[in-house]
């Protein structure tokens, strides 16, 4: 395993490759971020506790700015790096990359600069991080964030409910159960009304990842202590309190040096009466030593949890892209290969829903089975073949001369009006093929995840496959209507052969006379009927036949024929226009790529600090 530096290292580099790509805690993004699961330090107390002050002797240095009101009103990512014994102390900051940083003052002008490029002039408060490093001999391999401090009123300019907004911020910090707190509360202050202690005990309960940090024991009133606290007794804490004493205003006008300051600190506790006992785990070196060590042992023991989250990280995003898919090439011929890529991939799936495997086909064979016969049953041939309509076209295709043995013309006439009706039927069941087909084209488009992203391409597909549907239905409406015109052309003959010999033998059985002719009329519509339905039969096998040979059989074979001879002739532009992508899909792609990219990169760093170790 990697040596304590490294791994606290290793966490400040991705941390800030983390920043870089907007994932830091405290957002709201909706990508998995991995800024989440790095350990961290987190600086919280009421204003004026003293957070400052302690970052700035954990440091040696002073470089926060000071002033009335809010004035940490962006996290500050502090990341300290120990450099070998005498060489120089410097800062860098991630927004200004390449510019080293020697004077701490103008470390404290970027500080407030960089803070109002985000919040502007009026004092808002922002969740967005700044980085800063900075390299010194005098410092631990260490990592804290400062937030801005916990406050109850907002003072003049300030938003009204910047309270609650800075609480929530530093809320959104120290939920994270990685982060570990730095409870900073001062001395001279109830403990029972330390704002630090309050929110550290509401998100950590058990005090698992709480430091109490006790400021200002300096200027506790004369004769009293802090020790029912340090010792634990006025509030239990798992870890030790840890008593401070930082420069006081007077000492900063005076500009007295960190490093004085931290002399006289660790002076204070050994010559204290009443924590000398306590002196080697008081003073904010001390502090600081302590967080590096158990900064490293929580990265220690969280990094199997890191690698695990990274790699299943690197495959959600992987399939995510996969999904979106990848970036289209620029050139004419890639852009035509993947469009005619799509198109098979939709003519797949649009085959799939005819020949099974998905649902739709069924509702065709419904149409021929149910919808079909279904409609030729309700055709109303009662009415055309009732007694008085049989009676009328016999004797008016007989004219002035009256049949002699059998109204050969009345039969036919009856007949062709009848078999008219039939088309009826027919033109429906082209049409409901139609609509199904238009659905499945539809249904088809929605479930080819690849053209997902090319509204364009998706609507000029869909127009093509109906034209193509719609130059099939013409063709089977002619071949459905043919049909039902060449049953009128030639009738069965057969048919009426056997009718006559019934005829005769009936006529030998029969004695009864009709006067009116009326026994004959209503043999023969009864045997038109019969006729009727014999082609009724036919027909109902037939006209699905014509039906999945024009429409369904061309829509599997051709549907996007015209579609491919335009798109082979189309020039690079239009083929563009036809992959114009949704851009809220662009930029989730881009996103994406981005977090893949860092995670990748944390693999790495991972691995091989893992290996140096
Ligand atoms: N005497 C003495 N003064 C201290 C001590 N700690 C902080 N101070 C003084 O208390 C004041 C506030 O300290 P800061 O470190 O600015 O407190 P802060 O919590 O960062 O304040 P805000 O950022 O405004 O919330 C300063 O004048 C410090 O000099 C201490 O231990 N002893």
């Amino acid at each position: 395993m990697a040596t304590m530096e490294s791994l606290i290292g290793l966490v400040n580099r991705i941390q800030r490759a983390c920043t870089a790509l907007g994932d830091y805690g405290g957002g709201n993004n909706a990508l998995s971020s991995l800024w989440e699961a790095l350990p961290s330090v987190a600086v919280v107390g009421g204003q004026s506790s003293g957070k400052s002050s302690v970052l700035e002797s954990i440091v040696g240095r002073d470089f926060l700015p000071r002033g009335s009101g809010i004035v940490t009103r962006r996290p500050l990512v502090l990341q300290l790096h120990k450099t070998e014994r005498g060489t120089d102390e410097y800062a860098e900051f991630l927004h200004l990359t390449n510019k080293r940083f020697t004077n701490f003052s103008l470390v404290r002008k970027e500080i407030q600069v960089e803070t109002d490029r985000i919040t502007g002039k009026n004092k808002q408060i922002s969740p967005v991080p700044i980085h800063l490093s900075i390299f010194s001999p005098n410092v631990v391999d260490l990592t804290l964030i400062d937030l801005p401090g916990l406050t109850k009123v907002a003072v003049e300019g300030q938003p009204e409910n910047i309270a609650e907004d800075i609480e929530s911020m530093v809320r959104s910090y120290v939920a994270k159960p990685n982060c570990l707190i730095l409870a900073i509360s001062p001395a001279n202050q109830d403990i029972a009304t330390s704002d630090a202690i309050k929110l550290a005990k509401e998100v950590d309960p058990t005090g698992d990842r709480t430091f109490g940090v006790l400021t200002k024991l300096d200027l506790m009133d004369k004769g009293t202590n802090a020790l029912d606290v340090i010792e634990g007794r006025s509030y239990r804490m798992q870890y030790p309190w840890v008593g401070i004493v930082n420069r006081s205003q007077a000492d900063i006008n005076k500009n007295v040096n960190m490093m004085v300051a931290r002399r006289k600190e660790r002076e204070y506790f050994e010559t204290s009466p009443d924590y000398g006992h306590l002196a080697n785990k008081m003073g904010s070196e001390y502090l600081a030593k302590m967080l590096s060590k158990l900064l490293e042992s929580v990265i220690r023991a969280r990094i199997p949890n890191i690698i695990a989250l990274i790699n299943r990280s690197i495959e959600e995003f992987e399939r995510e892209l996969d999904q979106l898919g990848r970036p289209i090439a620029i050139d004419a011929g890639a852009k035509l290969y993947n469009i005619l890529g799509m198109c098979r991939a939709f003519e797949k799936i649009f085959k799939e829903h005819l020949d099974g495997g998905r649902p739709g086909g069924a509702r065709i064979y419904g149409i021929f089975d149910y919808q079909l016969p279904g409609a030729i049953r309700k055709l109303p041939f009662d009415r055309h073949l009732s007694l008085e309509t049989v009676k009328r076209i016999v004797s008016q295709s007989d004219g002035y001369q009256p049949h002699l043995i059998a109204p050969e013309m009345g039969y036919r006439r009856l007949i062709e009006g009848s078999l008219h009706l039939f088309k009826g039927p027919a033109e429906a069941s082209v049409n409901a093929v139609h609509s199904v087909l238009k659905e499945l084209v539809r249904k088809s488009i929605a479930e080819t995840e690849e053209l997902k992203r090319f509204p364009s391409l998706q609507t000029e597909l869909a127009a093509a496959a109906n034209s193509s549907l719609a130059k099939f239905r013409e063709e089977s409406m002619k071949s459905v209507l043919r049909l039902v015109d060449m049953e009128a052309s030639y009738l069965t003959v057969d048919f009426f052969r056997k009718l006559h010999v019934m005829d005769t033998q009936g006529s030998q059985t029969t004695s009864a006379v009709d006067q009116n002719g009326e026994r004959q009329f209503r043999k023969i519509a009864s045997n038109v009927a019969g006729y009727i339905r014999m082609v009724a039969e036919t027909l109902v096998n037939t006209i699905p036949k014509a039906v999945v040979h024009c429409q369904v059989r061309q829509a599997k074979l051709a549907l996007l024929n015209y579609f491919y001879t335009q798109i082979s002739q189309s020039q690079g532009k239009h083929l563009g226009q036809l992959l114009d992508e949704n851009p809220a899909l662009m930029e989730r792609r881009l996103q994406c790529a981005k977090r893949l990219e860092l995670y990748k990169k944390a693999r790495d760093e991972i691995d091989a600090a893992v290996w140096l170790g």
